[in-house]
């Protein structure tokens, strides 16, 4: 075996090669090259095979096939970074470059800004000037593939789908225990994608490469999209609140958003690319973009079914590495802000049971909720709610007689809130629906009330 070099400097060209889909097993295959070096085979199973494909179904998910190969792209990308991108077997529309200039400059921005790299105008996707056609009304089946990521956001949508008639296929991505534990708590039909990143890939991050944060949700929602064609469903449903859509604001840089492909922006685009370019009744949205990450936090405390199943902690879905013990590991700041969100909302007893531990009578644990608080520090690159969401918390917490005396809420009535206004620590503020959204206006009619109440 040849042993593999790597130097992110000497990189010219960042190569899509090509891209494959066996409707026999299932397997796409996803091919990458840096210049004329070795290829990199990225694999996305989609379980169900033999899939029948002809006519304008095969059309469709060849478009999705490639939207994916673009998108999926960026984790090789990223590895250097080089000035010139090439498309191996097919000329871009402008509007397909602007997608993927828009998805690789703002979903590369946490990248870019923690390696000191600017992007700005250096991420151009190659295209040509021919026309381009409608995608056409493919007929599908009126089902939804519901995204779930083993954290509270995903379980909200699912039962509030549940409870508004529709019929809903709960999808994951990657080989998590605890997703399918969650999964299948919800007694609903199941379908779990499996992903494998191009080995090499870990191989280069030892050899130098540029590494960072990428937009998982955008490779997430670009497979999701193929399952959706290949097993016939018309929506593709993410949980992404509206504060998703801020990031953190960093002194002398501006707006970093560690979640960008979670946002607003990114749905609006990538939803109507789908619609127009993929297939006309295909529909990708969020079902909770019109609300807060509190108003989510409330509405998930309505249902104690998943506590014993649930993690929002991201260090539950590292490929390789170490997991918490508990599901919670009680020090990230994703741990951080879901107790907080959580705990104007249940009984204390409840919470300190679902983390085994009370975070906000920990003193050690000041500086992480400062930097939620923005309060001498920004907010954490982390998908976490805005610093407004996690002040007006703190605050109703600051009057309750069962949290009061915990540490970081007295510190916080002490010296944060003195120096804050009154009137913009209001909760009930926070619990306003937002009308930036996808959602088909049939279904947010029977949601809305749910939601807003
Ligand atoms: C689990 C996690 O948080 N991982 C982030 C971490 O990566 P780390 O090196 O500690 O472990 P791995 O996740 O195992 O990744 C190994 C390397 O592979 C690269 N990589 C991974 C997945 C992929 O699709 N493409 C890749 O290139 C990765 O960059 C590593 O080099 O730190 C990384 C650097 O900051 C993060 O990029 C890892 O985040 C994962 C891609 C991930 O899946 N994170 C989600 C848990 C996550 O952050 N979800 C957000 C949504 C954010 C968004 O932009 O859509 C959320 O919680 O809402
Ligand atoms: N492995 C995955 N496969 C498919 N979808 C995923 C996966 N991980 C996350 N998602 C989806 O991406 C979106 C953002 O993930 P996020 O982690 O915010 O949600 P969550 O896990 O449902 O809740 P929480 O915010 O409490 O962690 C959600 O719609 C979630 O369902």
């Amino acid at each position: 075996m040849t042993e593999l070099k790597f130097d992110r400097d000497a990189v010219q060209a960042f190569r899509f090669v090509r891209r494959e889909f066996d409707a026999a097993s299932g397997v796409a295959r996803l091919v990458y090259a840096f210049d004329d070096g070795p290829e990199l085979v990225e694999t996305v199973t989609i379980p169900g095979a033999p899939f029948a494909l002809e006519g304008a179904r095969a059309a469709a998910v060849e478009q999705a096939l490639t939207l994916l190969h673009l998108i999926a792209g960026v984790s090789y990308y990223k590895a250097a970074v080089p000035d010139s991108i090439r498309i191996d077997y097919t000329t871009l529309d402008a509007a397909t470059a602007a997608l993927l200039d828009e998805v690789y400059r703002h979903g590369l921005g946490e990248f870019a800004y923690r390696n000191g790299l600017d992007l700005s105008g250096r991420i151009r996707f190659p295209h040509g000037d021919a026309p381009v056609t409608d995608a056409p009304v493919l007929g599908l089946r009126h089902h939804a593939l519901t995204a779930i990521g083993g954290g509270k956001d995903s379980l909200v949508s699912i039962e509030a789908l549940r409870g508004a008639g529709v019929n809903q296929t709960v999808t994951w991505i990657g080989g998590s225990q605890l997703i399918r534990d969650c999964a299948e708590r919800t007694g609903l039909s199941t379908l779990n994608i499996q992903r494998q990143l191009a080995p090499e890939l870990f191989e280069y991050n030892r050899l130098g490469a540029w590494n960072g944060h990428i937009p998982v949700t955008a490779i997430n929602s670009a497979i999701m999209v193929l399952a959706a064609l290949l097993v016939d469903a018309d929506q593709v449903v993410f949980s992404n609140e509206r504060s998703a859509s801020y990031g953190s604001l960093i002194e002398g840089t501006g707006e970093v958003n560690h979640q960008w492909s979670k946002g607003w922006a990114f749905e609006r685009d990538f939803g109507g690319y789908v619609e127009r370019r993929i297939a006309a009744d295909l529909h990708y949205y969020s079902l909770l973009r019109p609300m807060s990450e509190l108003a989510v936090a409330r509405q998930f405390a309505r249902n104690t079914h998943y506590d014993a199943y649930f993690s929002s902690c991201n260090r539950n879905f590292h490929i390789r590495g170490e997991r918490p013990v508990n599901r919670w590991c009680g020090v990230c700041p994703k741990c951080h802000f879901v107790f907080l969100a959580l705990a104007p909302f249940m009984p204390k007893p409840r919470l300190v049971g679902i983390f085994g531990r009370n975070l906000l009578d920990e003193q050690s644990q000041v500086a992480g909720f400062d930097a939620l608080l923005e309060f001498h520090d920004h907010k954490p690159f982390e998908c976490v709610g805005e610093g407004r969401e996690s002040r007006a918390a703190m605050a109703a917490l600051a009057t309750r007689p069962e949290w009061r005396e915990d540490v970081i809420v007295r510190r916080f009535a002490r010296e944060v809130a003195p120096q804050l206004d009154d009137a913009a620590l209001s909760i009930d503020a926070l619990m306003v629906l937002d009308d930036e959204h996808r959602i088909p206006a049939d279904l947010w009619e029977k949601l809305r009330a749910h939601f807003g109440a």
